[in-house]
């Protein structure tokens, strides 16, 4: 059992979603996957809200979702990719109690991941390498900021992941 919390950060393919579901069964806590969570609230898929609210307007759905799951103890949170843009999302992060652990990801490996998925809204253009390698130069160094820990995902299967994530947080 845990008491505080874990966030898991980093860009789209970094397995936040896979790894934070498998950490928590691990850990024996609740697991919350930010984007699930804002789809329930809205009614309505990220493809939709993006399509219909644009960007900004999913950007404010996540702020308002990170206010309320930063708050949250004993929980593993899978943050979307895009959750460090803002620096008030950045800024709960670090104010909070949970660990913030970053799964660093080469653009290849996210590409991989990636590819085969239509419900990125983001990637849903003709070269989605070029656009996760621009994403990677801005959010990096946000990723970076907010983190307590560093793990990279690079050729490990999620198994190897979690267990690495398990081993730094009990240090
Ligand atoms: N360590 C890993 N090795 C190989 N494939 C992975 C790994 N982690 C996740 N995946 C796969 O990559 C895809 C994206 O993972 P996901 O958990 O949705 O990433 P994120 O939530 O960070 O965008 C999924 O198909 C998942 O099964
Ligand atoms: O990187 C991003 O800006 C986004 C990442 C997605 O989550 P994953 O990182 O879980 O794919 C999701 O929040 C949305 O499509 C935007
Ligand atoms: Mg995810």
């Amino acid at each position: 059992m845990i008491k505080t919390s874990i966030f898991l950060v980093g860009p789209m393919g970094a397995g936040k979603s896979t790894i934070g579901r498998l950490l928590s069964k691990a850990l024996d806590v609740e697991f919350k996957d930010s984007d699930r969570e804002i789809e329930a609230r809205t009614g309505a898929d990220i493809p939709w809200i993006f399509d219909v609210e644009g960007e900004e307007g999913f950007r404010d759905r996540e702020s308002a979702m990170l206010e309320e799951l930063t708050q949250q103890n004993g929980i593993v949170l899978a943050t979307g990719g895009g959750a460090v843009l803002r620096e008030k999302n950045r800024r709960m992060l670090l104010q909070s109690t949970g660990a913030v652990i970053y799964l660093y990801t080469s653009v290849e490996q996210q590409l991989a991941r990636t590819f085969r998925d239509k419900r990125r809204p983001l990637l849903q253009n003709e070269n989605p390498q070029a656009v996760l390698a621009n994403l990677m130069k801005i959010r990096d160094p946000l990723y970076r900021e907010v983190s307590d820990y560093i793990i990279t995902t690079d050729n490990k299967i999620p198994r190897t992941v979690v267990n690495e994530i398990c081993r730094v947080i009990q240090q």
